[in-house]
């Protein structure tokens, strides 16, 4: 079941809500703290403040003859108030402290989370551009747009608790003033889901251009590439195609952040107005003898905080909207997995293979204009060595993906005894297969931990690495090597070492055989081999398989004539099938094409 591309992404608050789950998971603890008990206690304190004010200004301006009478008066309502402050001092220092605890602990669980998600992905997923965009928009993400939501969310509940305190204070002090508080608030809000989705729609165009820009930044800075770059003389040719994807990038930013300009001032423009109307409103009431000095004090310290904590609001208002939007990203992955996770624990676990059936299979790679493979039927028994040939691009690696249970088919059926494998649970079915493909892998570790990755719950077992190094064929390669089967690869890291191509299909072959599975695929196992060690292989193939169901692919038509069946793909589809004797009697492709390679050898003076 492959990543759903459109319409994976869900509305901004469901992800927000999503990510202050997951705060809530990373701990729990930090985040009641944070999110709601520092903020509240800081909501209380600032009321508490007001009141205290309003005290002070009576205190003060009560009619008093003896001026010592009215600093009297007024030191207790200083004292409290400078007690108050100093607890409000120390509540939002406590938040900011515990608040990049959680941040922290945010950070780490989400892109754990991150990567074990995109770790469950299809093969196929990786074959979609798309996929591979929302990848590098979640990765780039995963780390601090959580944190954002967990920032911004305090930061409104924090604004959000002081408009309800002065909001309440002004109800009593002068409920005119309200309505306008609100008509200041609307821009603000509505600006900030504006400009976060000028953000994430700029991100958007730039995620494809940004991917191009870094597989370019790798050619010029990496290992594998550095040989043909600098024989070919690509490094200026690079570099400018480097700073023409900069250039664009640039070019959409500056679109964005004039729309953004454009979008801030209206709303600034908009608050500015009302916010003097507001005050003017104010000085009418004071001078037409309608508020005295205290109330209008204390109404301008309620009106300026309820100002500052509207204001506020356009920030993590902006950076929730933005930080929702950029989670659908990731939301896709972490549904994915639940989805995948769920699926499996409905399946069966296949049972040892008798038979494996393929009818009427269609496949066809995501965005591809036409099928790999079609029509294809094929049926293989047990502890039979099949092989597949034919030209280029022809389906055998598709195919040979699919019995690894890695692609699964777009129409028909593959069935393990007689069982359509929709039915089956496929990460167990793909613990029954051991494979080498053309793009295997050399791992950065030791030669015994590339050998062990082939099976890690045998790991360890030194005499059944040496085996499967011995079997492979590279024990005289390993003994070679500084430190024998301990000796580190990778001369990027530390001291380690390089392997030629054909040392590492060596490797990549004894990493397959000491995972010793019942279906065995080798996709050109043997194509960087030198001759003598490609014949030795092939002739002992049967030896190694010691009964096991097999099927290779070589373009080596010796290597594969004793084969019991051998399947001739061509444009997708199977053209011929048979064993090599029927085959060359048949006079079709696989005779012409095995003519060739032979004719080819005669040919040559002895
Ligand atoms: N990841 C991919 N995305 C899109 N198309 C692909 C992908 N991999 C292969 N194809 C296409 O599918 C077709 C079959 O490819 P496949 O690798 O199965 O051929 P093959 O017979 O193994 O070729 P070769 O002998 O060169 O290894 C080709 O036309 C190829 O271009």
């Amino acid at each position: 079941m492959a990543l759903k591309v459109p319409g994976a992404r869900r509305s901004a608050p469901a992800n927000i809500i999503d990510a202050l789950r997951l705060s809530r998971e990373a701990s729990p603890g930090l985040f009641w703290l944070v999110v709601v008990a520092l903020p509240a206690a800081e909501g209380l304190l600032a009321l508490s403040l007001l009141a205290v004010f309003r005290g002070g200004a009576d205190a003060f301006l009560s009619n008093s003859s003896v001026p010592g009478e009215t600093v009297e008066r007024i030191i207790p309502w200083l004292g409290v108030a400078i007690v108050l402050t100093l607890f409000m001092i120390f509540m939002a220092n406590s938040r900011h402290t515990v608040q990049e605890l959680l941040l922290d602990r945010v950070r780490q669980f989400s892109a754990r989370r991150m990567h074990r998600a995109i770790a469950m992905l299809e093969l196929v997923d990786f074959d979609d551009s798309q996929v591979h965009d929302r990848i590098s928009r979640a990765e780039a993400t995963a780390d601090f747009k959580p944190r954002q939501v967990v920032r911004g969310i305090t930061a409104l509940i924090a604004s959000g608790f002081q408009i309800v305190v002065f909001t309440g204070m002004l109800v009593f002090l002068q409920p005119l003033l309200l309505p306008m508080m609100a008509l200041a608030a609307a821009p603000v809000l509505l600006v900030s889901s504006k400009l976060a989705g000028q953000q994430f729609g700029f991100f958007h165009a730039v995620t494809p251009l940004e991917r191009r820009r870094r597989y370019v930044g790798w050619l010029m800075t990496s290992r594998e590439p550095a040989a043909e770059v600098r024989s070919f003389g690509l490094m200026r040719d690079f570099a400018r195609r480097y700073d023409e994807l900069t250039d664009e990038r640039y070019a959409e930013l500056r679109r964005m952040v004039r729309g953004q300009w454009r979008n801030l001032l209206v709303s600034q423009v908009s608050f500015g107005l009302v916010l003097t109307a507001a005050v003017g409103l104010l000085g009418w009431f004071f001078a037409s003898g309608r508020m005295d000095v205290p109330t209008l004090l204390t109404t301008v310290v309620a009106l300026s905080r309820l100002v500052s904590a509207v204001g506020g609001l356009g920030g993590p208002m902006a950076e929730l909207s933005e930080a929702g939007l950029f989670l659908g990203d990731q939301a896709a992955f972490y549904d994915q997995l639940k989805r995948a996770e769920e699926l499996e624990r409905g399946r069966a676990l296949p049972e040892r293979l008798r038979e494996l059936r393929v009818r009427d299979l269609t496949f066809r790679y995501p965005g591809a204009e036409r099928d790999a493979l079609a029509g294809v039927d094929m049926t293989i028994g047990a502890g039979q060595l099949v092989a597949f040939v034919g030209p280029n691009g022809s389906g055998k690696t598709t195919m040979a993906k699919i019995l690894s249970f890695l692609y699964r088919p777009g129409d028909g059926t593959v069935s393990w005894n007689g069982q359509d494998i929709a039915g089956l649970d496929h990460k167990a079915l793909r613990d029954h297969v051991t494979a080498v493909f053309q793009d295997h892998m050399t791992y950065h570790f030791s030669i015994e931990e590339n050998v062990s990755l082939g099976d890690l719950a045998r790991a360890g077992d030194h005499a059944a690495v040496t085996g499967a190094i011995e079997a492979a064929g590279a024990a005289e390669m390993v003994a070679r090597l500084p430190a024998g089967a301990a000796t580190e690869l990778g001369p990027e890291f530390g001291d380690g070492t390089s392997l030629s191509g054909g040392e590492s299909q060596r490797l990549a072959l004894a990493r397959a055989l000491f995972r010793d599975r019942e279906l065995v695929i080798l996709d050109e196992p043997t194509s960087a081999l030198d001759p003598v060690a490609d014949h030795a292989l092939l002739r002992d193939l049967r030896g190694l398989l010691r009964g096991r169901t097999a099927v290779v692919i070589s373009h080596r038509f010796s290597n594969v004539r004793h084969a019991d069946q051998i399947f001739v793909f061509d444009g997708g589809r199977i053209v011929e099938q048979g064993s090599h004797e029927s085959l060359m009697l048949a006079r079709g492709l696989y005779a012409e094409m095995y003519s060739l390679q032979a004719d080819a050898f005669a040919e040559e003076p002895a």
